[in-house]
């Protein structure tokens, strides 16, 4: 049984109510204590104490980010814990930026102390999959992983490994909760098997 522990990056600003991410959270909760996990929650608009979040890092197996496609990536509210959290862990959460001059093979990047750990992003956007994954299309063919790229370095920063992404898209326009909530537990059954 895993040490799981969700970020949660809803807020309610301009077409964004959180509502989705929020049930999304609640939802991925609920199903991995009943699966027998162990669930800690952060929800960063409700606030947050820097140094009981690098706690959480510390104890978590797996981190989840429950977080809305804000311009083209990470809201800023998530940004800024990233920010305040993962700097504040320099000596707990990352060592150095891994590089040596006296050592060739020490290389950028590999400087984290939570090896072995892993997280998943749990992101929802109102484009639609072909917008990831057609080559002719907006993100031509990046995939929602390459969307992410930033965003994925800065937690194999720390020393963690991704798990399979969860993507909602077309949240706006054709808002599917039900589906999407199959849809979850069964990425979350499949992943946490
Ligand atoms: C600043 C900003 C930038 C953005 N940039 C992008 C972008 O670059 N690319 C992009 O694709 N999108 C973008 N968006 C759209 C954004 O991704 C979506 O607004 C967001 O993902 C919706 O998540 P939410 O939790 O806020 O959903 P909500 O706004 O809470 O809900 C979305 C829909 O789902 C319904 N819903 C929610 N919860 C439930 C429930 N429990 N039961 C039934 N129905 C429910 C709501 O009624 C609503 O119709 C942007 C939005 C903002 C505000």
């Amino acid at each position: 049984m895993s040490k799981i522990l969700i970020i949660n990056a809803m807020k309610k600003f301009a077409h964004s109510n959180g509502e989705l991410n929020l049930t999304l959270h609640h939802a991925a909760a609920d199903f991995l204590r009943q699966a027998g996990h162990e669930v800690k929650e952060s929800i960063i608009d409700h606030g947050y104490v820097v140094e009981d979040e690098i706690e959480k890092y510390l104890w978590a197996d797996t981190v989840i980010y429950q977080q809305p496609g804000w311009w083209m990536g990470t809201p800023w509210i998530l940004k800024k814990y990233i920010d305040d959290v993962f700097t504040e862990g320099h000596g707990r959460l990352y060592a150095s930026d891994g590089r040596s001059r006296s050592d060739a093979s020490k290389k950028y990047g590999s400087g984290g102390l939570i090896q072995g750990k892993t997280y998943m992003l749990s992101v929802t956007w109102n484009a639609p999959q072909e917008a990831f994954d057609d080559p002719s299309q907006f993100f031509e063919g990046a995939g929602v992983d390459g969307v992410y790229l930033p965003f994925h370095k800065a937690n194999q920063f720390l020393g963690m490994k991704p798990l399979p992404t969860f993507l909602c898209v077309d949240v706006m326009k054709q808002p599917d909760v039900e589906n999407n909530l199959t849809r979850l537990r069964e990425h979350l059954a499949a992943v946490f098997a």
